[in-house]
């Protein structure tokens, strides 16, 4: 077996093992560690959340006292502790549905948005920042003052501009890719802390 396949399969026992639906859980939890974008007690917005292993990763971090919400195109099975909508994060009315379930502005928007991958990795890419772009203008919205976002980020010729962007927004960011993703993936993921709006 090989090295990549032989970690693939590492986390996905675990995610079975510990009753995730995704190994991508363990992207969070290990974001988390380094970063502690989550802490116990915040409202969390997870944008793109099927089949909902961050979901579930952000309901253990904010712990009791914490709300989360999921929103995706595709069906989620229900998530103990998660309220979640099947929509899609380019359509204006979210934001309100967002407002109305947490009722204040949100702590942290994590984001793990992917599209349906064509294969042509310039039209993908292109397609997935464009997707960072519209959570960004759900974030504007609905993130507290001083909260903190996490964004998936294909890497390609669009990445720096969009960091670029995002960062002007926070007191801090840092582009970074967790053990828990496959080195091959050009996958990387954008840790913004301390909102300023
Ligand atoms: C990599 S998956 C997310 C995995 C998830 N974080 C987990 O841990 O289980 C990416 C998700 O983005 C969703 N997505 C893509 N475009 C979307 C859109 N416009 N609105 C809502 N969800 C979208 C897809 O349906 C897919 O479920």
């Amino acid at each position: 077996m090989k090295l990549i396949d032989a970690r693939k399969d590492h986390f996905r026992r675990l995610a079975h093992e510990q009753g995730f639906r995704s190994r991508a859980a363990f992207k969070l939890q290990e974001l988390n560690k380094s970063y502690r974008i989550i802490g116990p007690g915040f409202y969390v917005l997870d944008l793109g959340c099927a089949p909902g292993g961050w979901t579930q990763m952000a309901v253990k971090l904010a712990g009791n006292q914490g709300k989360v919400m999921g929103v995706d195109l595709s069906y989620v099975e229900e998530i103990p502790g998660a309220h979640i909508i099947r929509e899609n994060i380019e359509d204006e009315h979210v934001v309100d549905e967002v407002m109305t379930y947490f009722g204040r502005k949100v702590n942290a928007v994590i984001c793990d948005l992917s599209p349906q991958v064509s294969g042509n990795w310039s039209v993908d890419h292109a397609k997935q920042i464009s997707l960072n772009y519209d959570c960004t203008k759900i974030m504007d919205k609905v993130l507290a003052n001083k909260g903190n976002a996490v964004f998936k980020v294909f890497d390609g010729e669009y990445s720096m501009e969009f960091r670029d962007y995002v960062k002007k927004k926070f007191a801090r960011i840092n582009l970074t890719k967790p053990s828990a993703s496959r080195k091959q993936s050009s996958e990387l993921y954008l840790v913004c802390l301390g909102f300023i709006g």
